[in-house]
């Protein structure tokens, strides 16, 4: 066994594949990759070839004070917290299923036992069922699991019982099966000291009948099908899930083979129907409508999904038709631009009663920014989520690295989570992917910048395993305070939660506000 377990060492080759190619990272438009030199040290010499193009971040003691956002665009906090409450409540009124097909599904009520358990006093252990202190005289009948309520044991008497059965009524403990043994006459001694109540499962040791298992808006996982089973149920109240459909717009794209002629491969066709079920939707379509106006209203008005989601056409090129269809059909825009990188021409509409459209803008990883902007408050609400432990999946760590940050705007960043902080990964410019595939997060550089060690806030992908605890959970009784095992068969780990939130406040300088927003759009668009 080494020092470093498997998962490090994978990480590490996945982190040298994003961070470790300073020529490859710089053979793109280094405008687009701000540089990732911790800030607190000054900026190390580069050879000439690899020099970057940015300049080095000023010192905090220069930063601007907490600049409001550039432009007439919401603050990414002030998006998010708008996309959440968009929709008042859950989308759908909830629905009973059968226990198959309740999973990836939000519960609509707590779960509460519908029995004690275990429902009835069960040996822990292969062994007999004794009364009273031995040597015992053993019956000549067993007890298995399953079986029917088993006759009271007398003092001084024993019967073999089977792991998961039922302990008969006055039995004083359970001794296992390599801890007795018989002598010539049949009696049963005990080779060490047996504790009363020693193996046996008492009567709702777990919980009582009527105790809350979990609240309303939990996901409905295979353990969380396990417990409800468990506890009684044969059908779960559940939200169902809100439908979504995704408009890719765009002529430039294809669906297959090499990129040619000037036309590229559609990203966010195959990254979104997955990213958004992981997001608690139905994805029913995923239509390409090329850079066709009338296509793009006519599917919107024709739509009757609760999340229409559109991609690209979001700025003010000539063939960037949401924002004229949305005026055509009286959307009414919630969100319109935010002040985040990449990804600031997002946008968040009502375009009928209880149904919503966001419009990502088409550079991939600025859509990813607005997917976790605008979608993932609006489909947590949506999806009933909200309710109950599905608070927004964040959570907190420091930085590796320093981050330079947009004068202006919150950043975005990719990063990777190692020793418990977040490595701020390159290639995550705007038209980028490689950064994010390789990433546990999103780190949330507020504007002005981080410097290495400043505990930022991380949006959880959801599909990644943070190394640091999560800081919602589903409720202080599962982890808070000393573990009570009850029975030395019984171990139990805790879980460890560490805070949610960020800070603010710029840290690493972004460049004198005059002037230097045009600068700063450059580097962060
Ligand atoms: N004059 C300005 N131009 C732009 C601004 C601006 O502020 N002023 N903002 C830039 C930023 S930032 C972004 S982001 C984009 C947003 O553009 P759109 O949402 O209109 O997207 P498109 O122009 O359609 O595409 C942008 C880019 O992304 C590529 N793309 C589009 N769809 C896909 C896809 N499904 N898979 C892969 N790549 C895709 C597309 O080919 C373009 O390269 O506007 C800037 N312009
Ligand atoms: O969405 Mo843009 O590419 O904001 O950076």
């Amino acid at each position: 066994m080494t020092g470093q377990p498997a998962s490090d060492a994978e990480l590490d080759e996945a982190l040298a594949l994003v961070n470790g190619h300073r020529d490859a990272y710089n053979g793109h438009d280094a405008h687009e990759d701000p540089v990732h030199r911790p800030t607190s040290a000054p900026a190390q010499a580069a050879p000439a070839q690899t020099a970057p193009s940015v300049p080095a971040a000023p010192p905090s003691a220069t930063a601007p004070p907490s600049t409001p956002a550039a432009h007439d665009t919401t603050t990414w906090p002030a998006a998010r917290a708008r996309a959440e409450r968009a929709a008042p409540e859950p989308g759908t009124e909830p629905v009973d299923v059968p226990l198959h097909r309740a999973l990836g599904m939000i519960l609509a009520a707590p779960l509460t036992a519908l029995t004690d358990l275990p429902s009835f006093d069960t040996s822990a252990m292969d062994g007999w069922a004794v009364g009273g202190p031995g040597p015992w005289t053993v019956r000549a009948d067993g007890i298995l699991a399953g079986h029917a309520r088993p006759d009271a044991l007398s003092d001084g008497e024993a019967v073999r019982i089977a792991t998961g059965a039922r302990i008969p009524p006055d039995a004083t403990a359970v001794l296992r099966s390599e801890h007795g043994r018989t002598d010539d006459k049949g009696r049963l001694h005990a080779l060490r000291d047996v504790i009363t109540g020693q193996d046996i499962r008492p009567r709702g040791q777990e919980c009582r009948s009527g105790d809350h298992l979990l609240p309303a808006g939990a996901l409905v996982t295979p353990a969380v099908l396990g417990l409800a089973a468990a506890a009684g149920y044969d059908t779960l109240p559940v939200f169902r899930r809100p439908c979504a459909e995704v408009l890719v717009l765009g002529d430039e794209l294809l669906t297959d083979g090499l990129p040619r002629e000037g036309l590229i491969r559609d990203a966010l066709g195959p990254m979104l129907p997955p990213w958004l079920h992981a997001l608690g939707a139905e994805v029913t379509a995923v239509r390409r409508l090329g850079d066709d106006a009338e296509a793009l209203h006519d599917a919107i008005t024709s739509s009757t999904t609760d999340l229409i989601v559109t991609t690209g056409g979001t700025a003010s090129g000539p063939v960037d038709h949401v924002h004229p269809t949305l005026r055509r059909i009286g959307a009414e825009l919630l969100v319109d631009g935010v002040a985040v990188r990449p990804g600031h021409p997002m946008l968040l509409a009502r375009v009928g009663a209880g149904r919503h459209l966001v419009g990502l803008p088409g550079n991939p990883l600025a859509a990813v920014s607005g997917l976790l902007t605008l979608a993932e408050p609006l489909l947590r609400t949506l999806s009933g989520r909200a309710a109950g432990c599905g608070g927004p999946s964040t959570y907190t760590a420091p930085l590796r690295d320093g981050v330079q940050g947009h004068p202006h705007d919150t950043r975005l960043v990719p990063v990777a989570l190692r020793d418990e902080r977040a490595v701020p990964l390159h290639f995550n410019g705007p038209a980028m992917l490689r950064g994010i595939a390789a990433a546990d997060g999103l780190a949330v550089v507020p504007p002005g910048g981080a410097r290495a060690g400043r505990e930022v806030e991380v949006l959880d992908l959801p599909w990644a395993v943070p190394e640091v605890g999560t800081g919602t959970g589903v409720g202080a009784a599962l982890y808070g305070g000393p573990i009570d095992g009850g029975q030395a068969e019984d171990s139990a780990g805790s879980g460890a939660g560490v805070g949610t939130g960020s800070g603010a406040g710029p840290e690493v300088g972004a460049g004198p506000a005059d002037g230097a927003v045009v600068d700063g759009e450059e580097r962060f668009t």
